[in-house]
């Protein structure tokens, strides 16, 4: 049988419907480290997906390329509130199709969508080559607290979810996760998996939706009638992004200076830095999520550049920018090793 079959009850294979999981989750909580470690271990299914980045540079559609199928990105807004659900159903037409080579499609939707609108324009797509497959909650354990405070409406993502994974359990006392993950379970109405670096077995997701163990229960248009879409209630309404490039390096003790000085507002900032000849030939993908700052260390493959995007609240872009700006190195040929020194105290392991 090819991707897109399978058996019906007399024996004869029939063209499935390619599942569509929607992927969601406050700014930051490792829906694209999920999303990658599905990619890794996809045991052989075929895997579409579909990149919501909120900022116009698409370090998330970057940060999952190379590792999957067919990957699409959709840039500069928010999916959620596309005008009409046309836009999306034009992406998906790419995606399915008959004989599309697919066996399952994910949408990861941007950290500020509203994952109701996104099943809405799933479930009322006119693709007849797709079926909701459910929809994933990633909360992050660590910030679980703070962010249901500033954010009451995660209470309500949470429930809708037929998956709510609670990740970065590593990053919390055993006597915290317990307690997140008792709080998850008494508002979730689906299943919730702990797990660490969105380590979950692909099969939870993946496999046929009827055949699914926490497929208890599937969304329907019901369970997102509640509210009409009111905008101002969307977590996004509150936030903006800004990005910025640089293609000369930025020296490693200055913009460490501007990481530990950004002000609250900035929730989010993810993005490749160039340190330049300080940082020799290794590639430093920044993640701040709060107060939390991680670097990843990759390899410059294509032309070394640093292009961030920043995400939060009132942001004053024009003070940040001059920020980022005076971190350019004068003098990059000149080895700060201090610098680098104090940076490799946030490197992701
Ligand atoms: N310690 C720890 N860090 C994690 C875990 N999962 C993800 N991270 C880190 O958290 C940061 C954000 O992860 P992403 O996967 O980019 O989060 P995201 O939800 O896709 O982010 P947005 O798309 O910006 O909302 C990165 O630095 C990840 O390496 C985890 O289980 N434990």
């Amino acid at each position: 049988m090819t991707a897109g079959e399978r058996d019906d009850e007399r024996g004869g294979a029939v063209t499935a419907r390619i599942p569509v999981v929607v992927l969601a989750g406050y700014l930051g909580s490792g829906k694209t480290t999920l999303l990658n470690h599905l990619l890794r271990n996809d045991d052989g299914r075929r895997i579409g997906v579909l990149v919501n980045d909120f900022g116009s540079i698409n370090i998330d559609a970057m940060n999952v390329a190379g590792q999957v199928d067919i990957a699409m990105s959709m840039e500069n807004g928010c999916l959620c509130c596309a005008v009409d659900a046309d836009g999306v159903d034009r992406m998906l037409e790419r995606l399915a199709y008959p004989g599309a080579p697919l066996d399952v499609i994910v949408i990861e939707a941007s950290g500020i969508a509203e994952p109701r609108q996104l099943v809405r324009m799933v479930l009322s797509s006119q693709n007849p080559h797709i079926e909701f497959g459910g929809l994933v909650e990633v909360v992050d354990a660590a910030e679980f607290d703070d962010t249901r405070a500033r954010h009451p409406e995660l209470d309500d993502h949470v429930r809708l979810a037929d998956l709510v994974v609670v990740n970065k359990v590593d990053r919390v006392g055993e006597a915290d996760r317990d307690r997140v993950i008792g709080a998850v379970r008494e508002i979730a109405d689906g299943a919730v998996l702990p797990a660490e670096r969105g380590r979950i077995s692909p099969g939870i997701l993946f496999d046929d939706v009827e055949a699914r163990d926490f497929g208890t229960r599937q969304l329907s248009f019901a369970d997102l009638e509640e509210h009409d879409h009111d905008h101002d209630r969307h977590m996004h309404a509150a936030y903006e992004s800004m990005e910025f490039i640089a293609d000369r390096p930025l020296n490693p003790s200055a913009f460490l200076r501007f990481l530990n000085e950004r002000s609250r507002g900035v929730y989010r900032i993810k993005g490749p830095i160039d340190f330049g000849p300080s940082g020799d030939d290794r590639r430093f993908v920044l993640h701040t999520v709060g107060v939390y700052a991680a670097f990843e260390k990759t390899r410059w493959k294509g032309p070394r550049a640093t292009s961030l995007v920043l995400i939060g609240t009132d942001l004053d872009t024009e003070d940040l920018t001059r920020r980022l700006q005076s971190c350019v190195d004068p003098d990059p040929d000149t080895i700060d090793e201090l610098g680098i020194l104090n940076l490799a105290r946030h490197l992701d392991d």
